[in-house]
């Protein structure tokens, strides 16, 4: 679907995102005394720290003293159970959350999938896919090229001519497909994938699944949160293996997953809670 510009191998080693002692912690207004008042809200603004807890602020350390280097043409898989900071990690990576502590450095422009390319419901599937190019950097003359592709690639079209409706009318999958197909027509320099595999049928997670490893070959690194232990295996020659916002692991695929799995008690139960600590 998209050009081979040039190839590259691992063993190049060129670091397409350094994250360098990473904390991020959220910030949850009114959950306590002075809810929403006036004075509560400028607490927060002059005093901060020792204010936020008065004014009922409360403090999520989402993502603890995370570091890792990542190389062009990786394809590094995130795991974790539920809550344990990979979606977060995810958006600091994409630059649309700050840090608190630490720093992350990237090379290149990260595409989270899906935010980058935002689609618009009241547009029908070709003018997102337009617009979607467009935000993405792409010329008119590139999208024009792989406008079939994309909407081939979707499947959107599979079952009448839906491309033509607008996005309103699309299942969520179908939504999810089209953002996929639109975000994998370019070659990203770093492409960061969010569960969007889990979200197609079998045949269409195949089509992406190959689509990622395509993207690797053509220099970009690619990041896949996923709770399929299986789609980590087929896509991924490393995993970062996060629990409670640390890394508890970074490694190669089996190896992690063998522990990852020992730990939730088997393949493929990941999402299961993790065991609460004190
Ligand atoms: N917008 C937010 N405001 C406050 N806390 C948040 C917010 N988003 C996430 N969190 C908290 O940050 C922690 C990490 O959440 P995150 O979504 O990154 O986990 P995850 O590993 O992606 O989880 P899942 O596998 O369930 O998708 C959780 O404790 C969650 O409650």
């Amino acid at each position: 679907m998209a050009d081979a510009t040039h190839e590259n191998s691992a063993s190049e080693k060129i670091p397409t995102v350094i994250a360098d002692g990473v904390d991020i912690v959220y910030r949850v207004n009114g959950t306590g005394a002075g809810r929403g008042s006036a004075t509560a809200a400028l607490n927060r603004i002059v005093r901060r720290r020792t204010a936020e807890k008065a004014a009922g602020v409360r403090r999520v350390h989402a993502v603890r003293n995370v570091s890792f280097v990542a190389y062009r043409g990786e394809a590094i898989g995130l795991i974790g159970t539920n809550g344990s900071g990979k979606s977060t990690l995810l958006k600091a990576v994409a630059g649309l959350l700050p840090v608190e502590h630490g720093r992350i450095y990237t090379d290149g422009q990260p595409s989270l999938l899906g935010v980058n390319a935002a689609l618009m419901s009241d547009l029908t599937g070709e003018r997102n896919v337009r617009l979607g190019g467009l935000a993405m950097g792409m010329s008119r003359e590139q999208i024009r090229d792989r406008y079939q592709a994309i909407v081939e690639f979707s499947g959107i079209n599979d079952k009448g001519d839906f491309i033509t409706l607008p996005m309103r009318t699309y299942s969520s999958g179908m939504a999810a497909r089209l953002r996929f197909s639109i975000a994998a027509a370019k070659d990203h320099d770093v492409l960061l994938v969010d569960e969007a595999l889990a979200t197609g049928d079998r045949s269409f997670q195949k089509r992406s699944e190959a689509r990622i490893r395509e993207l690797r070959r053509h220099a970009g690194t690619v990041f896949l949160v996923s709770h399929s232990n299986k789609s980590i295996r087929d896509t991924c020659d490393r995993v970062l293996w996060l629990e409670r916002g640390e890394l508890r692991m970074d490694g190669r695929t089996e190896e992690v997953l063998k522990e990852y799995e020992a730990f939730t008690g088997g393949p493929d139960r990941a999402a299961a809670e993790p065991a609460r600590k004190g």
